[in-house]
């Protein structure tokens, strides 16, 4: 049986193939995350929405810096230009779903980044300077293909009055997807020619970028009660 046939956007041959379904009980926590479920049936807490929008906000600017990076580094000249574009383009998309929400949320920009955002995006900078050029790829992956994923799958079940009907649209727009589709087909080849080592560094950066897209949801819908531990109001 094909095991992708439930996978909106396939991967573009075995290696691909191969990274998702090694991950797949980790990016299926993430596409049914209760945060997406919320999003999905517009029960998602104000609050959550509000703190992963503010975190977003300076997550993206740094993703695109780590593409931009990993653009210099590129092995050919389509994929340098690829990256260039995901660097500018891939960032106005979220920047315009940024300026219709942050309005509508009353979100600001905060001083400071959340743990794991830090930690994540220091993951991807640190990947894109310091490690291979296909560990950066791979490292990157997660954060479009989950997404396009994600979008799809929770879009399909949303309700229809829904405040957060912007975000299932971008991500399970035809524009986005066309980019992640290629994204994948990068990958695809870059696993292709890539000794065992490499490869099971590729798996490692992808595996570790999915924990912390994991991770940003969770944060995102823990901050209540976290800020309640903290101020020691729930005793
Ligand atoms: C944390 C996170 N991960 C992924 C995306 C989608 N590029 C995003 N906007 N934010």
């Amino acid at each position: 049986m094909n095991t992708f046939l439930a996978l909106n956007t396939p991967p573009a041959g075995p290696f691909t193939g191969e990274l998702w379904e090694s991950n797949r009980s980790l990016t299926d926590e993430i596409i049914y995350h209760p945060f997406c479920k919320g999003m999905s049936d517009g029960t998602l807490p104000a609050d959550a929405f509000r703190h992963y929008l503010a975190q977003d906000l300076l997550y993206i600017e740094q993703d695109a810096r780590a593409f931009a990076i990993t653009a210099g580094r590129a092995s050919t000249y389509e994929a340098f230009s690829f990256f260039i574009d995901m660097a500018r383009d891939g960032l106005e998309i979220e920047r315009n779903l940024h300026r219709d929400l942050l309005p509508f949320f009353g979100v600001e920009r905060p001083d400071k980044m959340s743990r794991i955002c830090r930690g994540y995006t220091t993951f991807l900078l640190d990947t894109a300077l310091k490690a291979s050029y296909p560990e950066s790829v791979a490292a990157l992956l997660p954060c479009f293909w989950v997404y396009r994923e994600t979008g799809l799958k929770i879009r399909k079940d949303a309700v229809k009055k829904n405040p957060f009907q912007k975000w299932l649209e971008t991500y399970s727009d035809e524009a986005y997807g066309s980019y992640v589709e290629q994204f994948i087909q990068i990958a695809e080849e870059l696993l292709f020619g890539a000794t065992l080592t490499m490869r099971k560094k590729m798996h490692y950066a992808f595996r570790r970028s999915c924990e912390f897209e994991k991770a940003f949801f969770s944060e995102a819908l823990n901050i209540k009660k976290d800020k309640e531990k903290k101020t020691g109001q729930l005793f």
